[in-house]
């Protein structure tokens, strides 16, 4: 068939034209080790992405249906022959069962994916123990922060990172490409030290809501007991009322706006803290102590669940005319005013004030949403991703304008791309300043190095050359 066997090398051609990183690992064959939860989605994923996909398990005829058709599922053996790159499914409790396949998987890439259960609960990553086991072989670590719900509904619903790391960098850059080829963003992390980093991050990524509980729930119960103690145990004891019924409803609702009020205080408040801090010390390169470091990184959370508690509020405050209590009140009062011979109870002073109060509620409460869902989105995705890809953003615009730039910029022109420049705090990462690292932390360094490297590196150092050209020209 003439046709099929022209059309097969021009379709690659092509590829390698538009993007010679790309075409290498599509079309090419994969394997993977186990037949559980994540090597379907695995494999499912790998097929819709153009992957020919092997899949050894001890017991093919069993799990055989359970793949898509277009993948093949045979012995571990055999599997693994087939193929280069085997993706290794399995818990790290079994990677000694593989041990029998040791001379059948000598020489070939095996990618770790495993997760643990508690943090540093080995004393080595389950990578290194891997490698440890197959010492001919080439482990990679990846995906493990990548869940099977992920990979089956694709790239778009999730998070899109997958962090990589492998003491090879040709076997690094190798499942990178895979990576993104399924459409996800690799991020490079150096030698297979970072392992264990790596396998901690899907067991971290709850606890930066274990700080914000703990102080919400701190401040609700500091709150409930004073005014248990204003609302109900002071008319008690002063004046025998019991007032017990109040315990469930109306104590809580006058604690839950305290709540979110001082939450919501303590989410700016680290914000003008660090500023006095970087005025104090006159620059913004020296490290925030880390007791401000960690407020700062847990804003978000802390705004949350302010918001929540002000929603609570609402809620609350809406089924406080539903109760018996409330209903009992409103005819003893009537029946007062009977008693004293009153037609009219309206006083335009406490109607006023409760209008505005409502009101006011009401706009405040509709603020907090519209704080909250803004920050929803980054839920979702990584925060710490999005925050990247914002400095990412605006650098690329920043070596747009440089490609703009005329030969004699004026000096409005000159001036504006200086403090785009130094918004975008590029200029952290060329002139090696502790700030960036300090600031931004290791991992974060580690990402914008690996994408530095791969695309942009170029473009930066022209703009940096500029900048810097510039700024001698024009003395700043
Ligand atoms: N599920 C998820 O969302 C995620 C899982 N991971 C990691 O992927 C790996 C697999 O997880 P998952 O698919 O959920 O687990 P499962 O329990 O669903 O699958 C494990 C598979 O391991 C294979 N296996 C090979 N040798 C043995 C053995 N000696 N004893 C038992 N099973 C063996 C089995 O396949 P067979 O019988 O065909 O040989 C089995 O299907 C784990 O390391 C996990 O940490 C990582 C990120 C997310
Ligand atoms: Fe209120």
């Amino acid at each position: 068939m003439p046709g099929g066997d022209m059309a097969e090398p021009l379709l690659s051609r092509r590829n390698m034209e538009s993007n010679p990183e790309l075409s290498l690992p599509a079309g090419r064959t994969l394997g993977i080790l186990g037949s559980g939860d994540f090597a379907r989605s695995l494999a499912t994923r790998l097929v819709y992405s153009g992957f020919k996909v092997v899949v050894g398990s001890r017991n093919p005829k069993r799990c055989a249906g359970l793949f898509p058709s277009a993948a093949e599922v045979t012995v571990q053996a055999d599997a693994v022959k087939k193929t280069d790159v085997i993706f290794v499914a399995v818990f790290r409790e079994h990677y000694s069962t593989l041990c029998d396949l040791s001379d059948v998987l000598a020489g070939k890439i095996l990618v770790d994916v495993s997760n643990n259960t508690e943090i540093n609960y080995h004393k080595e990553s389950n990578a290194e123990y891997l490698a440890s086991l197959f010492p001919a072989c080439t482990v990679v670590k990846g995906f493990n922060v990548i869940s099977a719900w992920t990979l089956q509904s694709g790239p778009r619903d999730g998070n899109k990172q997958v962090l990589i790391c492998c003491d090879n960098p040709e076997a690094r850059r190798t499942v990178a490409e895979i990576a993104q080829v399924m459409g996800f963003t690799p991020v490079d992390m150096g030698s297979l030290s970072s392992a264990c980093e790596i396998e901690n991050i899907p067991l971290r990524l709850l606890p930066a809501w274990k700080i914000p509980v703990f102080l919400a729930l701190g401040l609700f119960l500091c709150f409930y007991t004073y005014n248990f103690i204003r609302q109900v145990l002071h008319p008690y004891i002063r004046e025998q009322k019991n007032k017990f019924y109040k315990i469930p409803v109306e104590v809580v609702n006058s604690t839950l706006p305290c709540v979110a009020y001082v939450m919501l205080s303590l989410v700016y408040l680290p914000g003008v803290l660090a500023v006095s801090f970087q005025l104090y010390y006159g620059t913004k390169y020296r490290r925030f102590p880390d007791w401000l470091d960690q407020w700062l990184q847990h804003r978000k959370q802390i705004g949350l669940l302010s918001f929540f508690c002000a929603a609570l509020h609402a809620v609350y405050s809406l089924c406080l005319p539903m109760r018996r209590s409330h209903r009992y009140q409103i005819i003893n009062t009537a029946v007062k005013q009977v008693m004293e011979k009153k037609t009219d109870a309206w006083i335009e002073e406490e109607v006023w004030r409760m209008e505005i109060y409502v009101s006011f509620g009401i706009m405040a409460l509709g603020l907090l949403s519209l704080l909250a869902i803004t920050s929803l989105p980054s839920i979702a995705n990584n925060l710490n991703w999005r925050e990247f890809s914002f400095i990412q953003a605006e650098f690329d615009k920043a070596a747009e304008e440089v490609k703009q730039l005329k030969s004699q910029p004026t000096d409005e022109e000159m001036l504006y791309i200086y403090s785009h420049f130094k918004q975008a705090t590029v200029g952290d990462i060329n002139t090696e300043r502790p700030g960036f690292l300090d600031f931004k932390g290791k991992a974060k360094w580690d990402s914008w190095n690996a994408l530095k490297g791969m695309a942009k590196e170029d473009a930066m150092k022209a703009y940096i050359a500029k900048v810097e050209e510039l700024k001698g020209k024009y003395g700043i």
